[in-house]
C-alpha cells in the first residue's frame, strides 16, 4: 500500500519557541502532541497542502520554507511525515479544531509525548546533522591535531572515537589518546562517543557507540546508565538498537566506500525502507557520503551523514 503523505510545519515565535498542537479525542493518537499539518489531497503540492492545513487548523497564512526531514514509517500505519520550516506567517495561531496549542522551547520538545515518527523530527531540530568517525592513528599526536583541525574546518559537533586495530594493539596509548581527545573536543563543543569500550565511555563520561557485533548479545548491565548509539547493517540490528533506546544509529553502507572497496552499497531506497521499520530512532546514513549528501539524506529520513573519509582530509 502507498504510504499516506503527511505534511507538517515547524512554526516559531519571536522567542524561538516551536508550536505543537495536541491531537483531539476520537482520532488516532489522541492526546499526543504533533507539529501542525495533515494529509496531502490529490493535486496538491506539499507546500500547498501545508498552507491549507495551517489555514484550516490554526487560521494562519503561512509561507513555507525549506524541508527539514521526511520520516518514513511502515507501521502501525504506512506514512511519510514530511516536515518543513515555516518562514513566516500572518495572524496569531489559534486551535480552530478545539486542539490545545503549546509554544515549546526547542530543548523542552522531548518532554512532550509525540507519535513515533516525530522522534527523528525533534532530533533533526536539536542534534548534529554530521558525525565524524576517526581514522586509525598512525602517529598519536598527529592524529589528535588532525582531529581538532577537521572538527574546526567542517563544523563538526558530534564525533565517534574509533580505532579498533590500534585499540587492540596499543591499549594504553589508545586510552591516553581518548582522554586527550575527550578534553580537547569538549572544549570545541563536541558531543563525544567511544567505539565499543564501555569502560572507557564510563571513565571519560562519553557515549558508548556499540559495534554491530555487540548487538547480537546485548550486555545490558555492563551498559546501564550509559548513553548508547549503534552501528547497524540490517533490520534486526536496527530493532535491537531501538529496543536499547539508543540515541541514534548508523546505517549503511549507502554507497561503496574507500574503506571497503568492492562492497556494494544498499542505496537510498533500501536505506529508507530499513529506517522505516524503526520510525522513532534517529539514523545517520554512512558509506561513501559527505556534506553534499546531507540534503538527500534528510529526504530519505536520515538525521544526516556519518563519515570517516569525507571529514578527515
Ligand atoms: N500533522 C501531523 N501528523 C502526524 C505527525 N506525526 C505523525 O505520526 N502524524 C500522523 O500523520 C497523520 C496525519 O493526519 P491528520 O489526522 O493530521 O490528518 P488531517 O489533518 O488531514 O486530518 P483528518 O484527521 O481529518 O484526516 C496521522 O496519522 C498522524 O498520526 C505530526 O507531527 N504532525
Ligand atoms: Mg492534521
Amino acid at each position: 500500500m502507498e504510504p499516506i503523505h503527511v505534511v507538517a510545519g515547524v512554526i516559531r515565535d519571536v522567542r524561538g519557541r516551536i508550536l505543537l498542537a495536541r491531537r483531539t479525542q476520537g482520532r488516532d493518537l489522541a492526546g499526543l502532541w504533533e507539529f501542525p499539518g495533515g494529509k496531502i489531497e490529490p493535486g496538491e503540492t506539499p507546500q500547498q497542502a501545508l498552507q491549507r492545513e495551517l489555514r484550516e487548523e490554526l487560521g494562519i497564512e503561512a509561507t513555507v520554507g525549506g524541508p527539514l526531514i521526511a520520516v518514513p514509517q511502515h507501521a502501525p500505519k504506512a506514512l511519510m511525515l514530511d516536515v518543513y520550516e515555516i518562514k513566516h506567517y500572518r495572524n496569531a495561531p489559534r486551535g480552530l479544531d478545539g486542539q490545545a496549542l503549546a509554544w515549546v522551547p526547542p530543548e523542552k520538545l522531548a518532554q512532550y509525548a509525540m507519535p513515533p515518527a516525530d522522534g527523528p523530527v525533534v532530533a533533526a531540530l536539536l542534534q548534529p546533522d554530521r558525525l565524524l568517525i576517526t581514522p586509525e592513528p598512525v602517529d598519536g599526536d598527529a592524529w589528535l591535531r588532525a582531529l581538532e583541525a577537521s572538527v574546526e574546518r567542517h563544523g563538526i559537533r558530534r564525533v565517534q572515537l574509533r580505532a579498533p586495530l590500534f585499540a587492540t594493539s596499543h591499549p594504553d596509548d589508545w586510552r591516553r589518546l581518548v582522554e586527550q581527545a575527550c578534553a580537547s573536543l569538549r572544549g570545541q563543543g563536541v558531543d563525544v562517543w567511544i567505539n565499543g569500550d564501555a569502560g572507557l565511555a564510563r571513565e571519560f563520561d562519553a557515549g558508548l557507540h556499540l559495534r554491530s557485533t555487540q548487538l547480537s548479545s546485548p550486555a545490558a548491565s555492563e551498559w546501564s546508565g550509559l548513553r548508547l548509539a549503534a552501528s547497524c547493517h540490517s533490520m534486526a540490528e536496527l530493532q535491537v538498537a531501538a529496543g536499547l533506546r539508543c540515541d541514534f544509529a548508523l546505517l549503511g553502507p549507502v554507497k561503496e566506500t574507500r574503506s571497503h572497496p568492492g562492497v556494494v552499497g544498499i542505496g537510498w531506497n533500501m536505506f529508507r525502507d530499513l529506517r522505516a521499520q524503526v520510525p522513532v530512532l534517529p539514523v545517520y546514513a554512512l558509506g561513501g557520503l559527505g556534506s553534499a549528501d546531507i540534503v538527500e539524506s534528510r529526504r530519505n529520513g536520515a538525521q544526516g551523514i556519518a563519515a570517516i573519509s569525507a571529514w578527515n582530509a
